[in-house]
């Protein structure tokens, strides 16, 4: 799990009561008084503020809102069978709140199913004895019930019983872009990792177009997950929060999220913008550009924060070439390189207002998948050529179970509880 930091700028939330949930509406209910002190008096909690902002209705750019969630609620023995006892071969991962496992559900009821028949699923179970993991799971029935984009990856149900909570979401079988970039031997191809960041960015525009704008605060190559066609859809709302109300620019939180990946407005003073999300998305720019780790305390001093890094070099336009990923030269022109160093030093800038709206990093990448495309194709020799193992058409993808570990380099940020 890495490093922690306590820095709690305010008191845990209350644990709620724990009860058998067994429909879809029961939930919703209890829910929405989740984190209220008092149904009529108290604080309501962001998710009810959520619903009634939210309350029925279709967004552009092919996201939805949800009127009500569509999720399956799960008994604790259905996910036993479904992932054959949480048996430790079926586990594709650990978080720093659970441990994910494969399991199989019915493609049509999402009913448990025996392995191998029906579909795959990711089933998270969460350690129940920790109060920030009852937070998250919350957070994530919440957002993600509600919330549909081609970018953001399906919440198919859940599962409360006892001290037990988990989640079953559609499986990505191609892991997240943190594997591909870095832990793999072959060189990740440059055109899968604009592809990636683009379909990244456009989840994250959808959160932040929101009428009620939602923060992610834990965007990072971890948490961008592929589907078969290596689209990228968002996982892990675990941290995610409503932005602050029309009068505000900011809301005030106890810093969570990774190193390296958090802004350093948030990290100075627990002030949260919708363009700390921005910041984030510049350090995965950086680490697609370079293959090297938003954080890494193995590499020399002064070089441990690659954006303190490696800074003062996409300011200095002609140095930006020589900061690129080297195991896939030839496959980047020199424009596509102008073009990224730019957005990224933008997306990166000290001062919140001085980052783009993630709208402008959008349209900025599809101009740079355009350009991708156009240079590829005038230079396919060179191209194959030069770096035939990491095109994309020879990429070869090979699914391991339990090869998607954790990112120990970068250490996650946390209160204690
Ligand atoms: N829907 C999914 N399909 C396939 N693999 C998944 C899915 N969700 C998570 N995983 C894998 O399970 C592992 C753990 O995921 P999880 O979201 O719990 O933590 P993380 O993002 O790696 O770490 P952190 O706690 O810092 O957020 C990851 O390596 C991820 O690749």
């Amino acid at each position: 799990m890495g490093l922690c930091i306590s820095l709690l700028l305010s008191s845990p939330p209350k644990t709620a009561s724990t009860n058998n949930l067994s429909n879809r509406t029961e939930f919703w209910s209890t829910t929405t008084t989740l984190g209220t002190t008092n149904s009529t008096a108290g604080p309501r909690s962001q998710f009810s503020e959520a619903a009634s902002e939210y309350a029925g209705g279709i967004v552009g750019d092919s996201g939805l809102i949800l009127e009500s969630p569509n999720l399956k609620v799960y008994s604790f023995a259905d996910l036993t069978t479904a992932t054959k006892n949480f048996r430790p071969d079926s586990m594709l991962g650990q978080g720093g709140f659970g441990k994910v496992y494969r399991g199989w559900i019915d493609s049509k009821t999402l009913a448990p199913s025996k392995a191998g028949s029906g579909m795959s699923a990711a089933i998270k179970r969460l350690n129940s004895e920790s109060v920030q993991g009852f937070a998250e799971w919350r957070s994530e029935v919440n957002f993600l019930g509600m919330l549909a984009h081609p970018n953001l990856v399906k919440l198919l149900g859940y599962c409360r019983e006892d001290k037990e909570l988990l989640l079953v979401y559609e499986f990505m079988p191609k892991g997240s872009l943190e594997s591909h970039l870095f832990r793999r031997k072959e060189p990740f191809p440059w055109e899968l990792r604009i592809k990636i960041v683009l379909g990244a960015a456009r989840g994250l525009a959808f959160l932040h177009g929101l009428q009620r704008e939602v923060i992610y605060r834990d965007f990072k190559a971890s948490n961008i997950l592929l589907d078969s066609n290596f689209d990228a859809k968002l996982s892990d709302f675990g941290l995610a929060k409503l932005g602050p109300s029309q009068e505000k620019s900011h809301v005030t939180t106890r810093i969570m999220g990774t190193f390296g990946y958090a802004a350093p407005e948030y990290m100075a003073t627990g002030h949260l913008y919708v363009k700390s999300d921005v910041y984030a998305f510049g350090v995965v720019l950086l680490e697609v550009m370079t293959g090297q780790r938003a954080y890494n305390k193995k590499r020399p001093k002064g070089q441990e924060n690659l954006v303190e890094w490696l800074t003062p070099e996409l300011k200095r336009k002609h140095r930006v070439n020589h900061i690129m990923d080297q195991a896939i030269k030839g496959q980047y022109s020199s424009k596509v390189v102008a073009e990224m160093g730019r957005i990224t030093l933008s997306c990166v800038a000290p001062d919140p207002k001085n980052r783009p709206h993630m709208k402008e990093v959008v349209d900025v990448l599809e101009r740079i998948q355009c350009i991708n495309v156009v240079t590829d194709r005038s230079s396919t020799k060179t191209t194959v050529a030069s770096s035939s193992r990491s095109s994309p058409h020879h990429y070869q993808y090979s699914y391991r179970a339990g090869a998607a570990g954790r990112n120990r380099e970068g250490g996650r940020l946390e209160s204690l509880e």
